[in-house]
């Protein structure tokens, strides 16, 4: 079995209310992940979920009234702020969601070359460029005469200048053309072929399902599978949780079915099942307690026995 690239474990983040000690309100609770080299990992929530606070969590850049507690294991290491200061940006490259993440004050190429302006890491810049259809021109502007999928080509080319491990890009590819889309994922693709770990966020399921190795289903707050992404093309029966399950239903290909009520806000004194009001199979002890199973590299978190023989879910 390879080991992690990274490896999260118990990890929550909360946020002060008001500078309150003791007001706190829950984005990430109790999650635990694991990026492979040679996979793509895609985290798969609902907007509002947690997934960019878990990216921010894990490049050690939330905000001040952020609380966070558990272990991040980077290559064996251990992760503190010391060493994601020399990781991030070299090892670990990070694709923002927002675009407001270019600086406004240096012209698009030379931000995209970290300042260089040698010949080759010119002529580096100006292939990625063309490959994403950005034309001499964009080089020289400032991130404000971008549109929204111009500069979102070009915070993904600033990844592809590099030499990184791990990408970490949350939400690439909104507001990109179909074609430059693809290409991202590709690159995503042969990126992770060469050993190395891509995690990827999105609440784009079709995309998910079509580029990615595993799915880390996300709801409020709480990752309640870890799956291959295969299993959503070999069919319901192999998909546990009822969320993934509701999830599988939902898409255009299998019924359009969507999922009554809403999300939960997470909440750390709750230790019953965080999808329980939502659920086909709920029973009492949902309330209190939720299982944790473990299959080799998936992960389920419910009160279904899914090692018993009796389990069945209705297909
Ligand atoms: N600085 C902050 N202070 C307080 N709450 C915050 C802060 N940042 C994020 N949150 C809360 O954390 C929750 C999760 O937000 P997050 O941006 O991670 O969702 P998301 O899953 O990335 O959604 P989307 O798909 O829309 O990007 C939200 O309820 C949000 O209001
Ligand atoms: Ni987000």
């Amino acid at each position: 079995m390879k080991r992690p690239l990274l490896e999260i474990n118990n990890l929550s983040v909360g946020f002060k209310i008001n500078g309150s000690k003791q007001k706190q309100s829950w984005a990430v609770n109790d999650l635990s992940i694991r990026a492979y080299p040679g996979e793509i990992l895609t985290i798969v929530g609902a907007s509002g979920s947690g997934k960019s606070v878990l990216a921010s969590a894990i490049l050690g850049l939330l905000p001040g009234n952020a609380i966070s507690s558990g272990e991040i294991i980077y290559d064996g290491k251990n992760v503190d702020k010391k060493l994601l200061d020399e990781l991030r940006g070299e090892e670990i490259t990070f694709i923002p969601q927002s675009i407001s993440s270019l600086d406004p004050l240096v012209k698009v190429g030379k931000q995209v070359r970290n300042f260089a302006s040698d010949d080759e890491t010119i002529k580096k810049q100006r292939k990625i460029f063309k490959e994403f259809g950005l034309n001499r021109s964009v080089e020289k502007s400032y991130p404000f005469q971008l549109s929204g999928g111009m500069a979102r080509r070009v915070l993904i080319s600033t990844t592809m200048m590099k030499n990184p491990r791990l990408i970490i890009a949350d939400e690439p590819t909104p507001g990109l053309d179909i074609q430059s889309a693809k290409k991202t994922m590709d690159y995503f693709k042969s990126f992770a072929k060469k050993d190395k770990a891509v995690i990827l966020i999105t609440h784009d399921i079709d995309l998910a399902i079509h580029y990615s190795d595993k799915l880390a289903i996300f709801y409020g707050g709480e990752i309640v599978e870890i799956t291959k992404a295969r299993y959503f093309h070999h069919g319901i029966q192999y998909l546990k949780h009822p969320y993934t399950r509701a999830l599988y239903r939902s898409l255009p290909t299998n019924g359009f079915k969507p999922i009554p009520g809403s999300q939960p806000i997470p909440d750390k004194e709750n230790q019953g099942c965080i999808f329980r009001d939502r659920c086909e199979c709920k029973e009492q002890i949902c309330d209190h307690s939720v299982n944790t199973q473990k299959f080799e590299d998936e992960m389920v978190r419910c009160n279904v026995d899914f090692a018993g023989k009796k389990y069945k879910l209705s297909v």
